[in-house]
């Protein structure tokens, strides 16, 4: 039989009201045999996230504080949804075990690994199907990839077609054998290994959106939905920080070219957006850009000195540098006597003096500068390589909205260009460049 995996995100299981639309949506297509949950996240806007409690317990029981309270709202927002529910659960009195091994020291990554699997138990539970433990099949390495042993344990445990399965999102275990998390918001990418595994024809992926929409819904009012993305569009949004996707839930489903589907769980008969291997001729005559996306905030260190162009190595030493403090960076724009490169700003913290103390010892610039609190935005599409003035419309709306760029820069596959900004000009210039793209309707 046909099966689609579907995974449902925090907004999709925050509560017994959502747990039951996602019974309605899973029941209505018998094909949706795989499922894979996220831990309960935010009901309202000023509501912290279970994960973010979790770590929070771990925090404070490793300084000694008591967890009291964040563990009670955790305790009973599970609790909450089984009684709602109904369900005769295992999950109370498990919570009181774990709530032991908080406060004896767990890591951190075993500690927000629970939200996941409480939140599984309970919708395996409520759906009558297979509870699946990801720590006993999905097997992370240190750069976040899996072993490709993974997708063979996995799919024998996926192996009855007739079954349906709940599967924790979030985390495997570590080459080491202890529970590890992928990073944040990486129940996305346990949804496409699941989906990879069980030979899926579809990977749906249920949020509280009605697909990738053009902008951030939070700093543009009603942004238009993309029907249809690439797979690599879908990367440079997400990467650029439309955290709708995780970026390397793509890498999975990419080599299997199985199809995903963004779906609005709140509203599931929106069509919602499509990600395919490769845009249709429509969508290509038919789209100037993909969306933006931007993120925040970003740190940049410029050195200049004359004739830098005829010292071999240079860049080199200085990239050498920065990874000595396990620094990476995100552009290095050069001229001829200049360098940058720019850098999530949260890397820097507490090493600035010394790495430009190093910069300044090993490479001598006649003027160096660090300049903070800058913001970047990407403007993505696979037909802006093809399309005359795409940069021009871009520059220009920016211009008239007052905004100075400070930064410029294109990747080599010409599906997106970089543009560097201050930190408060960013809401203004998403919505400047949006508006340019996406005229309003009368
Ligand atoms: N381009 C975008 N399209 C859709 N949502 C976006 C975009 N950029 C940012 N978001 C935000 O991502 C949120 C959905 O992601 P997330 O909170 O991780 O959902 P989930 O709880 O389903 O995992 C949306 O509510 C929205 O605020
Ligand atoms: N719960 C984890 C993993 C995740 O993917 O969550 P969500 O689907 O709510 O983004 C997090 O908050 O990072």
């Amino acid at each position: 039989m046909d099966r689609i995996t579907v995974k449902f995100g925090g907004s999709s299981v925050a509560d017994a009201d959502q747990f039951s639309k996602v019974a309605a949506i899973v029941k209505a297509d018998p094909r949706r045999r795989i499922i894979v949950v996220s831990a309960p996240g935010r009901r309202h806007q000023d509501e912290p996230k279970i994960t973010d409690l979790l770590y929070l317990c771990c925090d404070m029981a490793a300084m000694g504080t008591d967890i009291g309270e964040p563990f009670g709202i955790i305790q009973s927002r599970f609790t909450e949804i089984a009684d709602a529910l109904r369900l005769d659960s295992a999950v109370p009195e498990l919570l009181d075990s774990f709530r032991q091994d908080l406060e004896t020291g767990c890591s951190r990554d075993y500690a927000a690994s629970r939200g996941e699997y409480f939140c599984a138990r309970l919708m395996a539970e409520y759906l009558q199907a297979e509870f699946v433990d990801p720590a006993d099949h999905i097997v992370i390495r240190p750069n976040g990839t899996v072993v490709p042993q993974t997708y063979q344990t996995l799919a024998a445990r996926f192996r009855d077609q007739t079954q349906r399965y709940v599967m924790a999102g979030f985390y495997g275990r570590g080459q080491d054998g202890e529970v590890k998390t992928f990073s944040r918001g990486g129940s996305d990418i346990s949804g496409a290994i699941a989906a990879r595994a069980a030979g899926a024809i579809l990977y749906e992926n249920w949020t509280d959106t009605s697909g990738i929409l053009m902008a951030d819904p939070r700093i543009v009012g009603t942004p238009r939905c993309i029907d249809e993305i690439s797979f690599r569009e879908v990367r440079e949004m997400s990467y650029m920080g439309a955290s709708v996707f995780h970026d390397e839930a793509i890498l999975p489903v990419r080599e299997a070219a199985i199809p995903i589907c963004i779906k609005n769980t709140n509203r599931p008969h929106d069509p919602g957006t499509r990600i395919v291997p490769r845009l249709s001729q429509q969508t290509l005559v038919s789209t100037e850009i993909a969306g933006i996306s931007g993120k925040k905030p970003f740190t940049m260190i410029s050195l200049e000195k004359t004739l830098m162009n005829k010292e071999v190595g240079f860049g080199y030493r200085l990239l050498g540098i920065l990874r000595q403090y396990n620094i990476s960076f995100e552009h290095c724009p050069s001229s001829i006597d200049s360098i940058s490169v720019i850098i999530e700003a949260s890397q820097l913290d507490g090493l600035e003096e010394s790495v430009l103390d190093d910069i300044r010892r090993q490479l001598a610039p006649d003027h160096l500068s660090i300049e903070h609190d800058l913001a970047l935005l990407a403007v993505v599409g696979e037909g802006m390589a093809r399309t005359v003035g795409i940069a021009g419309k871009l520059f220009d709306a920016l211009a008239r909205a007052g905004i100075n760029v400070r930064i410029i820069n294109q990747g080599a596959s010409e599906i997106n260009i970089i543009i560097g900004v201050a930190e408060h000009d960013y809401e203004a210039a998403i919505r400047a460049i949006y508006a340019a793209f996406v005229p309003a309707t009368p």
